[in-house]
């Protein structure tokens, strides 16, 4: 496909993620009608279609409108390109600007539109960041890094770092956590890759790396990853210590692959229900990493950023409270509650923790810290509770 056919072609999925459907699915079903299309071109689709999703309100300001096209026509000017330049009407290139399309289009207008964000969530940027929301704001607008973490159960970070590069990809070591590594070149390659398929590294973002980095566990304790998920961070925990790892999850269905990313990371984990967790307990160490707005990880999911409202962060915080709340039933006198979130907003995080000292007033925070596009990776807040 020529560049512009791809643009046409993101504009066509562009219109369908307009209309409700999400991004994935309407990526799918492009490529599945487009057979013509080779993996290349996949990619710069995706690539295009995500672009456009992170800066829906500037490039529509920029467009003259909320259509694929528009959106395309907004990124094109921010970028400097005449629209006509592309959009010829060519062989496959999207027809060439109306009228209209060349006269309804301004700058963006507002913090909001300027910084890609909805008008409500400007305050709560700015209350939990500080001076440094505008920034943050803005670097959401941009494709987040890949980063590995070296499994130090398997291997060293020499070893990794060779590993990948016989495999076309090239890593350098970030400081963001030990361990950490920034793909450089080869991105796309690592799930194929031998050092992936043989667990000497994992995909996982930075600023989740440094999250669990900053926990404190050592050899023999008993842990227990209560929002568990994927597992990405039991693993990291694992990576770091021999300790005994339960998890646990409400959906026990998002633990599905947990088992098989254990056993080629080399490690063990055991899956638990929640009626059989008061039985396990007490726990040295429960984190929560708790479901949130993922404001912190919108570079990655920019569809969170427009579908997030009031109401739904008002309910993300007693869901979150609920958590703490079960979770410090499980912790050993004087062990650790950690509580986490991929985001920024005051609202989860420093105001969930606040609310749970209040409510336990035995309680204290030892430790707390948030990460942001600054440091290298996602928005993350990890707080340390102890009883
Ligand atoms: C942010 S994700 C966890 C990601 C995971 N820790 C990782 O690193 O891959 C939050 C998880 O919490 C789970 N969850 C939601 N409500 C919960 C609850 N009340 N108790 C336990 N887990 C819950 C969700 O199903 C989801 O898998």
């Amino acid at each position: 496909m020529t560049p512009e056919a791809r643009i046409a072609a993101a504009a066509e999925v562009l219109d369908a993620c307009l209309d409700g459907q999400p991004a994935t699915r309407a990526l799918l079903n492009w490529s599945r009608a487009s057979r013509f299309a080779g993996s290349g071109d996949r990619n710069a689709v995706r690539d295009l279609v995500y672009g456009a999703l992170r800066r829906k309100r500037s490039a529509a300001a920029r467009g003259g409108g909320e259509t694929g096209r528009a959106l395309m026509i907004g990124l094109l000017r921010e970028a400097g390109t005449a629209p006509e330049a592309v959009f010829t009407g060519q062989g496959h290139a999207p027809a060439p600007p109306s009228d209209d399309e060349r006269a309804a289009w301004r700058e963006p207008d507002g913090d909001g539109e300027r910084c890609d964000l909805p008008d409500w969530l400007v305050a709560p940027f700015g209350e939990a960041l500080g001076p440094a929301w505008e920034e943050t704001a803005l670097a959401l607008r941009d494709r987040a890094p890949v980063f590995l973490r070296v499994n130090f159960r398997k291997t060293t970070q020499d070893q990794a770092l060779a590993a990948l590069s016989s495999d076309g990809i090239s890593a350098v070591p970030h400081a963001i956590a030990d361990g950490a590594l920034i793909v450089t070149e080869g991105a796309r390659k690592v799930a194929q890759s031998a050092a992936y398929r043989d667990g000497l590294v994992e995909l996982q973002d930075g600023a989740s790396q440094a999250v669990t980095a900053s926990l404190p566990i050592s050899k023999g304790m008993k842990v227990l990853d209560y929002c568990c998920g994927g597992g990405g961070k039991t693993l990291a925990m694992a990576g770091r210590a021999e300790a005994t790892f339960h998890c646990h999850d409400a959906d026990p269905g998002r633990m599905a692959d947990l088992p098989a990313r254990a056993r080629r990371a080399g490690v063990r984990v055991e899956l638990l229900g929640t009626g059989s967790l008061a039985r396990h307990a007490p726990y040295d160490l429960v984190l929560c990493d708790a479901p949130c707005s993922g404001s912190g990880s919108w570079r990655r999911d920019p569809e969170g950023k427009w579908a997030l409202t009031p109401g739904r962060l008002a309910a993300l915080g007693d869901v979150q409270t609920g958590i703490l709340d079960a979770a410090a039933a499980l912790v050993a006198p004087g062990g650790t509650l950690a509580y986490a979130t991929c985001s920024f907003l005051r609202a989860e995080n420093e105001d969930r923790v606040a609310a749970f000292l209040a409510a336990h007033p035995d309680w204290r925070c030892t430790f707390q810290r948030r990460f942001g596009p600054q440091d290298g990776g996602d928005g993350f807040f990890i707080a340390h509770l102890t009883g």
